[in-house]
């Protein structure tokens, strides 16, 4: 056990990319928690595809000693945290757990939207914020700039800023006396019973749920009977320790510390994320401020390939939500498709991340329909249900109104840009709220706008749109009534149900027109004609044809080049694997996602 007084306790925060990860793995490095020859890059995303894309998703937490200029050892728990939006709520259970956060703000970009987010998150954490400005090695880096940046936005005195180059180290020996300076120690009662938060938890095969804890008061013990108060459920400490990141047992843990609990269970949802732990007997009765739970954003439906993986299918989606509480699902039928799941995620990476992980680690083939939000559909008579899936819309004579999902965004851009922003989220039925500058460089737009609207494809746009200057951020706002309609899409004159969505009215016509144009470019030709049409209730809002094939695909080879021939055979069966026979019609993965990228 460690006196808290050497303890220090924080959170590495920044905008996507600004270089938290790589940050991290040098601390680790200089630190000499890991050999420099056992060094991966990026040793903290444990996940391939974090690994793969350079992203976070995990929150990670792992303890490090630190030989401090001034002889003593301290004992640094780091926890890296992911900047990516869909993830903001890993971000808030970390910082729960900490006394300070180093803010990192990439010298070449400055202040952007996250990096607002964030710092606004650890100052409502009452966290002591030590800025740093990394990639200070690049030639483009304005470190100058940067720091005025942190001062006018954030308020934040930036004159003692660390400048560092995560890739370099140069600086962070700096950073990690500022730790040890700034950052203050971890305060609880030694002798008080246990309370313990948990900020995260997993899912080991060989030993159950792990939870990660912050010890506040008291301390925890292999052995212990202790309690988890929000599920009420009683369990034995089978082990505690820390994460170096390698998991290193400890006979106990003490005030301050952060660590691991090996609780035995093997269901997730015990082991809530903000919960606290105290002992089973003689513990506390009034637990921490718990924080807000993840929910879902956006739902999809997926469905497999082949009808004989449903079951496979199933139990992959068992196995991931029991290390991702954010995860929700439940069965869905559809005519087109068969049977499948309706799937929440809280955001589209999210999505993306989740779908690719079945695919890769259950090896399934799966279609996965566009990505639609939560509707509430009040019905004449009161009633009020929760849509999720276009598929289930009522009858409109049924429906006293409907109501969407609106979020608060926060987009941050250059001057010049303004007017792009304004142009392109009018289009999106956002609505302005107000403008200011944050310094001379930079421009907060704050806006309400729909997440229907957010989800399709908008970033992309926002930052084309803005020569990739523009970052955003958001935040649900809550539920407003619209004039929503559903638009559904047949195919040689059925209605496809997995291939409908909902719209705002006055969109329907143009969002119908485009996509039947799009879907005309992606639907293979068939031996046979097929119409494509777009239509509200039974009135057909535009119509596109896909024209019968004329030759076999082979015809081409003249029957000479056999490389070729394979080529195009090889081609022709990757191309099927994303293909799902609906009726008579074969219809490609993009089809379902072509409704995301209509152009306003
Ligand atoms: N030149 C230079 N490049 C850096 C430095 N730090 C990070 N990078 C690069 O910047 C990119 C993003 O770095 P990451 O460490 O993945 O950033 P991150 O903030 O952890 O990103 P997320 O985990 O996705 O939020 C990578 O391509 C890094 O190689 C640095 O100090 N100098």
């Amino acid at each position: 056990m460690t006196d808290p007084s050497h303890i220090r306790n924080f959170s590495i925060i920044a905008h996507i990319d600004h270089g938290k990860s790589t940050l991290s793995d040098r601390i680790l490095e200089m630190t000499g928690t890991i050999a420099e020859r056992d060094m991966q890059a990026q040793l903290l995303d444990t996940m391939d595809i974090e690994r793969e894309r350079g992203i976070t998703i995990k929150s990670q937490a792992v303890r490090v000693s630190y030989q401090a200029d001034d002889g003593e050892e301290y004992q640094f728990n780091l926890i890296d945290t992911p900047g990516h939006v869909d993830f903001t709520y890993e971000v808030s259970r970390s910082l729960a757990a900490c006394e300070g956060a180093v803010l990192v703000v990439d010298a070449t970009q400055g202040v952007e939207a996250q990096t607002v987010a964030n710092a606004m998150m650890a100052m409502n954490a009452n966290l002591e914020i030590i800025p740093l400005i990394n990639k200070i090695d690049l030639p483009s880096a304005d470190p100058e700039r940067v720091r005025a940046e942190i001062e006018d936005a954030l308020a934040i005195p930036a004159d003692d800023a660390v400048l560092a180059s995560g890739k370099t180290g140069v600086g962070v020996h700096d950073l990690l006396e500022a730790v040890v300076y700034n950052i203050p120690a971890p305060t609880g009662d030694a002798n008080a019973p246990l309370r313990a938060l948990i900020f995260d938890s997993y899912f080991d095969p060989y030993r159950g749920v792990v939870a990660l804890v912050r010890i506040v008061d008291g301390s925890m013990r292999k052995g212990q009977r202790l309690r988890l108060m929000a599920s009420g459920k009683d369990i034995l400490a089978e082990e505690v320790g820390a994460r170096h990141p390698v998991e290193e047992p400890l006979p106990e843990l003490g005030v301050g510390e952060v660590g691991y609990l090996v609780t035995g269970l093997k269901d997730l949802v015990h082991v809530k994320v903000g919960d606290t732990i105290t002992l089973a007997e003689g513990g506390v009765d009034n637990p921490l401020p718990g924080y807000r739970e993840a929910k879902p954003m956006v739902y999809t439906g997926l469905f497999p390939i082949e009808s004989d993986q449903y079951e496979p299918l199933k139990e992959a989606l068992e196995k991931l939500s029991l290390n991702d509480p954010a995860l929700l699902w439940e069965p869905e039928k559809s005519h087109a498709l068969g049977f499948g799941f309706r799937v929440g995620f809280l955001g589209l990476l999210h999505m993306e991340v989740v779908k690719e992980r079945l695919e890769r680690e259950f090896n399934l083939d799966l279609l996965a329909t566009a990505p639609s939000v939560e509707y509430h559909v009040f019905k004449q008579g009161g009633e009020m249900m929760s849509l999720h899936s276009p598929q289930e819309m009522p009858d409109p004579g049924e429906i006293e109104h409907i109501e969407e999902p609106y979020l608060k965004a926060k987009i941050l851009i250059p001057p010049d840009y303004v007017g792009a922003v304004m142009d392109l989220t009018v289009a999106r039925r956002g609505t302005f709220v107000t403008m200011n500058y944050l310094s001379q460089n930079t421009v907060e737009m704050l806006w309400e706008i729909p997440l229907s609207e957010l989800i399709m494809d908008y970033f992309d746009k926002l930052k084309s749109n803005t020569k990739g200057y523009a970052s955003l951020d958001y935040d649900f706002a809550g539920y407003k009534p619209s004039q929503l309609v559903k638009l559904d899409i047949l195919l040689s004159g059925k209605p496809i149900d997995a291939l409908s969505f909902i719209v705002h009215k006055d969109k329907a016509y143009d969002r119908g027109r485009v996509l039947t144009e799009k879907l005309k470019e992606i639907i293979p030709r068939q031996m046979f004609e097929v119409p494509i049409q777009a239509a509200i209730g039974g009135r057909v809002l535009a119509r596109e044809t896909v024209k019968a094939k004329r030759k076999d695909v082979l015809a081409k080879c003249y029957g000479g080049d056999i490389s070729r021939k394979r080529k195009l055979l090889e081609k022709q069966k990757q191309g099927k694997k994303r293909m799902k026979a609906i009726g008579n019609v074969e219809v490609p993965q993009e089809a379902f996602m072509a409704i995301l990228k209509v152009d306003d």
